[in-house]
């Protein structure tokens, strides 16, 4: 394990990095973020947890939320229910593209990407509206180990306001059967759950979680083996968006990033890890939180391949 004095001297080498990203404007409310923020958490699985920088800072989960509901949606559905409907392959597209809905069996690529991870969320059983975002909410303080999360409640708004591009992929596939229910319903679900606020902390939490295969700190099983093995592979294939294939060269790592600039990620069977900084790259990862990854992995020799 890392000491906390060797993640501060990351924190430090990376930081300029920082500069060279922008953090996300399209969701009103994100832009507001420091760009200097910068944070990192490991826990491992004898519970030793290691950080430095802004690892308690709260940020908005954004796209690290669509593994999570994924495994709730499992749970609720079963796993060949969610994958009738929806594909496993990487699309080499931005996250909101809406292209290949289109071009492919009219069938989102994957969970991972904003069509895919839209479709889940109308999967969420729940007798209201209220009620299915609250058992995602459970689920993730569950995983997180955190009850007192929660979600903001200006971001969830702005997006739903500007979440156009978003409200057309939802219209497009309830058009093709691929959303059963109510389309701004899912919508609602979907905006919600991207608004839940986390911090670097929460994410190595999460991360450990998934480590260990779906069994808390605690030693409950939430999830089986073979889901959290799915949610790994698709981390690996599908977590960076369009820039898995590099991550996966560079860092080695399952990993889940969002445009609130966390990344969730993790060493299997050995620790649960946290970034957060807000500045991203052209892609839309965090800039820092990439580069900082790349050099651990490094120092630790922490790629599965
Ligand atoms: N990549 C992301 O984190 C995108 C999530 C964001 N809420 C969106 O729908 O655009």
């Amino acid at each position: 394990m890392i000491d906390s004095d060797i993640l501060y001297q990351l924190i430090l080498a990376n930081k300029d990095k920082c500069k060279g990203g922008k953090v996300a404007d399209y969701i009103p409310g994100l832009k507001n973020a420091n760009k200097e923020n910068f944070g990192v958490c490991l826990i491992d699985n004898n519970n030793k947890v290691s950080c430095a920088g802004d690892y308690e800072k709260k940020f908005t989960i954004q796209s690290i939320s669509k593994p999570l509901i994924l495994m709730l949606a499992i749970l609720d559905n079963g796993e060949d229910y969610i994958f009738s409907k929806i594909g496993m392959e990487p699309t080499g597209d931005p996250f909101n593209s809406i292209k290949k809905l289109e071009t492919s069996l009219s069938k989102p690529f994957n969970p991972m990407i904003n069509a895919g991870a839209i479709a889940v969320s109308s999967m969420i059983k729940g007798s209201t509206s209220e009620n299915k975002f609250n058992r995602v909410l459970d689920f993730i303080k569950k995983i997180s180990e955190n009850p007192n999360l929660d979600y903001d409640e200006d971001i969830y708004m702005g997006e739903k306001i500007t979440g156009n591009k978003n409200r057309a992929m939802a219209y497009f596939m309830k058009n093709d059967g691929i959303i059963e229910g109510d389309v701004e319903e899912a919508l609602d679900i979907y905006f919600k759950q991207c608004s839940i606020r986390v911090s670097a902390f929460d994410l190595a939490k999460i991360g450990l979680f998934l480590a260990n295969n779906g069994v808390t700190s605690y030693g409950e099983r939430v999830i089986t083996e073979h889901t959290a093995k799915l949610i790994k592979s698709l981390m690996v294939t599908c977590g960076m968006y369009d820039g898995s294939g590099e991550f996966a060269v560079r860092v080695g790592i399952p990993a889940k990033s969002g445009v609130g600039g966390g990344i969730l990620s993790l060493v299997p069977g050995k620790m649960g890890i946290g970034v957060y900084g807000p500045a991203l790259d052209s892609k839309g990862n965090s800039i820092g939180g990439y580069a900082l990854l790349e050099e651990m992995s490094k120092i630790l020799s922490c790629s599965i391949f």
